[in-house]
């Protein structure tokens, strides 16, 4: 008889609601929620005072494998993750080579099979040379079982800058079409502004001023205008600006939109106040902005204009952002501490724990039509994190545990901590320690298997 974990006496937040009751796990999936459990071959964790969230979703990560795995691997990666509470990601198609046919694609699903701690799954990329490729694509192989992902690229870049291929793509596809949505034109044109000031040595204060909010409020709300003219399925990725959160709506259910968004953690909690102590390590593309846009993007967060929480993890050496500005790389490891982020918004009383379960959680689940997941409910995969409200630590190079082995937020105190984490009923995080042992148990997201 397979062993069971019973959960005993802890408040489940799920939903819209917090319940304090058992849950019971076994065979990967929730079995009970509720009181009552006979305790033969059963592992009890006692719950009291404890909390319970479905395992995160972050449905935009980057793991660097294959062909950037100097910065980081998929196991690595997935490690930091669980231990921070999330149990499934979606990886984008910027690793080498770049994501581009579907043999590239099940190459990264056969390593994560091996490898990742976690659920995967990876979007495809789509530029102008594959467009073809993609249009006449069976896209039924592809992330989500009714909406299929795909990530709008450019060559060894993220930014979706062409209207002719977006037209073409909007009018044929039926998949899910994720973007980065900065007009490259307008980013062009200020980094030579600033060049031709300061060389190479921008002050990285002025990154928000390059990758500017008319270079991305111009690029969504183009991209927006294309997908509706075409009836398309947009989904904009990490938004920064207050002024973007005006193109998206809250009035319809997010099952029926059509133009769907997110934000990233790191542009909620940081503003351009903290370039001055971080520096480049706070580089990010689309940049960190003003106090204002992090105001008004957790402001759309709370009224559904925003419809997920995602990382955006981009691991990259210490070495590689501690250049001058145009050298720097945009990115840094945040997969470990999105959560924690999050709850320390709840405890400053700026977000429900519900509502951090529905965007972080329930909604990254509803978006990517990933069936079995992301709600505590019986027969659902056991994907769930237990989370202490009371426990405080701060971030060091100790705990850090992205292979690039630094974080922007190192000497931050949470009052928060991810006590453990279980992967299809797999106790895979248990108080600092991991159960390597799932590596190759982890099951995709596309339809629930190990993709072999
Ligand atoms: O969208 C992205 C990609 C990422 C990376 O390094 O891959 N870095 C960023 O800053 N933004």
């Amino acid at each position: 008889m397979t062993e069971k974990t019973l959960i005993k006496n802890i408040s489940i937040v799920n939903e819209g609601q917090i319940i304090v009751t058992d849950i019971l796990i076994g065979n990967g999936v929730i079995l009970k929620i509720g009181r009552n459990h006979d305790a033969l071959d059963t592992k009890v964790i006692d719950g009291t005072d404890k909390y319970l969230l479905p395992g995160i979703i972050d449905a935009q990560v980057h793991f660097r494998e294959p062909g950037l795995t100097h910065k980081g691997n998929i196991y690595s990666e997935s490690r930091a993750a669980v231990a921070g509470g999330v149990t499934s990601f979606i990886d984008m198609p910027n690793t080498f080579p770049n994501v581009l046919t579907m043999d590239i694609l099940n190459e990264k699903y056969q390593i994560a099979s091996e490898k990742s701690l976690a659920n995967y799954g990876f979007l495809l990329g789509v530029n102008d040379d594959n467009l073809d490729y993609i249009i006449n694509l069976d896209t039924s192989k592809l992330l989500g079982v009714t909406d299929d992902g795909l990530y709008f690229t450019k060559k060894g870049n993220l930014l979706a800058d062409n209207p002719e291929t977006m037209e073409k793509l909007f009018a044929n596809c039926k998949s899910i079409i994720a973007i980065h949505s900065e007009k490259e034109q307008i980013v062009e044109e200020n980094e030579n502004v600033y060049r031709e000031k300061y060389s190479d040595d921008v002050p990285i204060a002025f990154h928000p001023q390059i990758r500017s909010e008319k270079a991305c409020y111009e690029a969504s709300k183009r991209a927006i205008d294309i997908a509706n003219k075409h009836k398309a399925r947009l989904h904009i990725l990490h938004l920064t600006t207050e002024a973007e959160t005006h193109l998206f709506r809250n009035d319809i259910p997010l099952k029926e939109k059509n133009i769907t968004t997110e934000v990233s953690v790191h542009h909620l909690w940081f503003s351009d106040q903290d370039y001055e102590r971080l520096g480049t390590l706070i580089k990010w593309n689309p940049a960190i902005k003003t106090e204002k846009d992090k105001k008004g993007l957790l402001k759309a967060l709370l009224d559904d204009r925003i419809d997920i929480v995602t990382t955006d993890h981009a691991p990259h050496t210490l070495e590689e952002k501690q250049k001058p500005y145009f050298q720097s790389m945009s990115g840094a490891p945040i997969v470990q501490h999105s959560l924690n982020i999050m709850l320390e918004f709840y405890k400053q009383g700026l977000i429900s724990l519900e509502k951090i379960a529905e965007k972080m959680c329930h909604n990254p689940a509803t978006l990517y039509s990933i069936e079995n997941r992301g709600f505590i409910r019986e027969g659902y995969f056991a994907d769930l994190s237990i989370v202490d409200l009371d426990s405080v630590w701060t971030v060091s190079k100790e705990n850090i545990l992205s292979k690039c082995g630094w974080s922007p937020l190192e000497g931050t105190t949470f009052q928060t901590k991810v006590t453990h984490s279980f992967v299809n009923g797999n106790l895979v995080y248990n108080n600092g320690q991991f159960n390597e042992s799932i590596k190759g148990k982890a099951l995709t997201l596309t339809n629930n298997t190990q993709r072999k």
